[in-house]
């Protein structure tokens, strides 16, 4: 059986983070086992493709949640990436590291490796920050995080004015000193190409020696000789194998699929697993529980004035948009859908943000199959912003629907399950109406669409983000780590207790889920997990 000295299950945001990390020094052989295939497709590439590889099957592993009572009883679209990069590869570039105050939960829970201090420290490490270094971000750092000052929609402008006389600050960077108010997001884009984990850290690691990148092996099971993980059986090209592990096993799968992979390797709460007919190596009753998540939704109005749904729409202004890309690197398709946003409070006895914005300068109210139509919007002049909130108090689990390792697991996300949750997501909505009545957006509207005028009291309101809700694609959680053994999974260094040679490194081991998108702090993840692992490595 071949060895390796790690073994990384999974090249999403964490994974390829780890592999670049421990691939450094020349000194240990990496192999990354990949479920999905080559990153090396043009939507992928293209910053305005995030539509068409929401609902791919090649690039995504397509999940459906269960039924949710807090969401109507909907079933939720849970897309994930599955392809060099992970989710990094079709998420929407969006770069925010959350709120300082979120590492100081995390150092509470997990030690000063995961404070404040050292995450921003990392963070500067990491990025090569077109907006220049400073107290808060980095130059230099394999990571090109894109300003995205330049070829914004104008109703950006607009949207950011509104926000000012609705009482928000304007915000000139959400990853420095403050995280209220508005203003433009930064990215993951660079040269007019996404920039995702893969192309960042992995790409230039695969061209080491000591790096073996297998695409489509998707890992079944950990490999356990009583309590110590020596290796992973996978499948690749219809086929099992078995490959050892010299040193360690390092999950990176993801906030559902590490911990479906633990459980398929008998790790989890024993009744369950014997209950799929797993024989139960380590009786872990938390695997899979604390699934923690971001909803969302978004308001749409018809405006007066164009909007990407006028420049997109048409036939020649696809032509028109193409041309700029190709010629130039501009225009919309160069862009995240998201061009800017915000943070803000529901009520002012908060000590931080509890609700995030998102301005989009189009709308897509009318479905498309097999695509979110973000390059064929609707045809009028759209507009919506969108908001999720911070940290809910709902929880969700991860469970194993089948013993089977090619099974989809089971996600219940029990969305708008507390009444805080419901209460400031009520007040958020009620903000984004504040918002849009201000000048100078509110001429510029000619109707609400959704949720519409109708919806006006407090219960049509909850009624209809209940309805229309969903995630906002950051689950997390799921195999937390922990200094107490009561509460984690994993201890501080992101070792699974119990079992010597094996880590889970990815947004599952958040020890709370961070106020902003998910993309940055799983790449922290990996790279502070990849200090802890070289550090135990003498
Ligand atoms: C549609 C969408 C939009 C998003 N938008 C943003 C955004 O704008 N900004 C932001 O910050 N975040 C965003 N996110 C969230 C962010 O991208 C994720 O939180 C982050 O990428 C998670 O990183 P990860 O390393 O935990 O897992 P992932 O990046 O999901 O990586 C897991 C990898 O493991 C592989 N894998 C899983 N199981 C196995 C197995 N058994 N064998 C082998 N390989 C396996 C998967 O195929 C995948 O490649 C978005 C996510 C999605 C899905």
């Amino acid at each position: 059986m071949t060895t390796y000295d790690y073994i990384i299950v999974g090249a999403g945001s964490a994974g390829c983070v780890l592999a670049e990390r421990l691939s450094v020094n020349g000194r240990y052989s990496v192999l990354v086992l990949e479920a999905g295939g080559t990153d090396r497709r043009f939507y992928v590439h293209l910053p305005l493709g995030y539509g068409k590889l929401f609902y791919d099957p090649a690039v995504n592993w397509l999940y459906r949640a269960e039924p949710d009572p807090g969401l109507a009883g909907n079933v939720d679209h849970w897309p994930r990436g599955r392809i060099l990069g992970g989710s990094s590869s079709i998420n929407a570039m969006v770069w925010i590291r959350g709120h300082r105050t979120d590492y100081d939960d995390w150092q509470a829970s997990a030690g000063g490796n995961w404070g404040w201090e050292a995450a921003r420290d990392a963070y500067r490490a990491i990025e090569d920050n077109e907006a220049g270094a400073d107290d808060f971000r980095g130059q230099g750092g394999p990571l090109f995080i894109s300003a995205n000052h330049s070829d914004l929609h104008p109703l950006c402008e607009t949207f950011i004015a509104s926000a000012q006389a609705a009482g928000l600050p304007r915000n000139p960077d959400f990853n420095g000193a403050e995280q209220d108010g508005a203003g433009i997001y930064q990215m993951t884009i660079k040269g007019a190409r996404r920039n995702s984990a893969a192309r960042a850290f992995l790409r230039p690691a695969m061209k080491r020696r000591n790096v073996t990148v297998l695409t489509h092996a998707q890992a079944t099971r950990v490999l356990l000789e009583g309590r110590r993980a020596t290796g992973v059986e996978y499948r690749h090209k219809g086929t099992l194998h078995q490959v050892r592990a010299g040193r360690e096993v390092i999950l990176a799968g993801g906030a559902i699929n590490s911990p479906q992979l633990l459980m398929l390797s008998g790790i989890g709460p024993a009744a369950h697993l014997r209950a799929q007919g797993i024989e139960v190596a380590l009786d872990a009753p938390l695997v899979g529980q604390n699934l923690t998540d971001h909803q969302g939704i978004n308001y749409t109005w018809r405006m007066t004035v164009p909007t990407y749904n006028d420049a997109l729409r048409p036939w020649w202004g696809k032509l028109r948009a193409g041309l700029q890309y190709v010629l130039g690197g501009r225009g919309p398709l160069s862009k995240s859908i998201n061009h800017g946003g915000g943070f803000f409070r529901t009520s002012p006895d908060l000590t931080r943000p509890n609700m995030q914005l998102y301005f989009q300068a189009f709308s897509t109210l009318l479905p498309r199959a097999g695509e979110r139509p973000i390059l064929r919007p609707d045809p009028f002049s759209g507009l919506s912003i969108g908001l999720s909130n911070c940290r809910p108090g709902s929880r969700g689990e991860i469970t194993l629907a089948s013993s089977d390792p090619f099974a989809a697991p089971r996600i219940t996300a029990n969305a708008f399950s507390t009444e805080d949750d419901v209460a400031e997501m009520l007040a958020a909505v009620k903000m984004l109406r504040h918002i849009a009545a201000q000048d100078p957006i509110a001429p510029l509207i000619a109707e609400e669409l959704r949720p519409g005028p109708q919806v006006q009291t407090d219960e049509d309101l909850i009624a209809d983000f209940r309805a229309r809700s969903g995630t906002v694609y950051h689950p997390s959680c799921t195999v937390r780590m922990g200094q107490d053994a009561a509460t984690s999974v994993l201890d501080p260094d992101l070792r699974v207790r119990g079992i010597a040679g094996l880590r889970v490194c990815d947004a599952s081991a958040f020890p709370t889920l961070i106020g902003g998108n998910t993309n940055a702090p799983a790449i922290l993840t990996g790279w502070i997990g990849a200090a802890r692992i070289l550090a135990d490595a003498g």
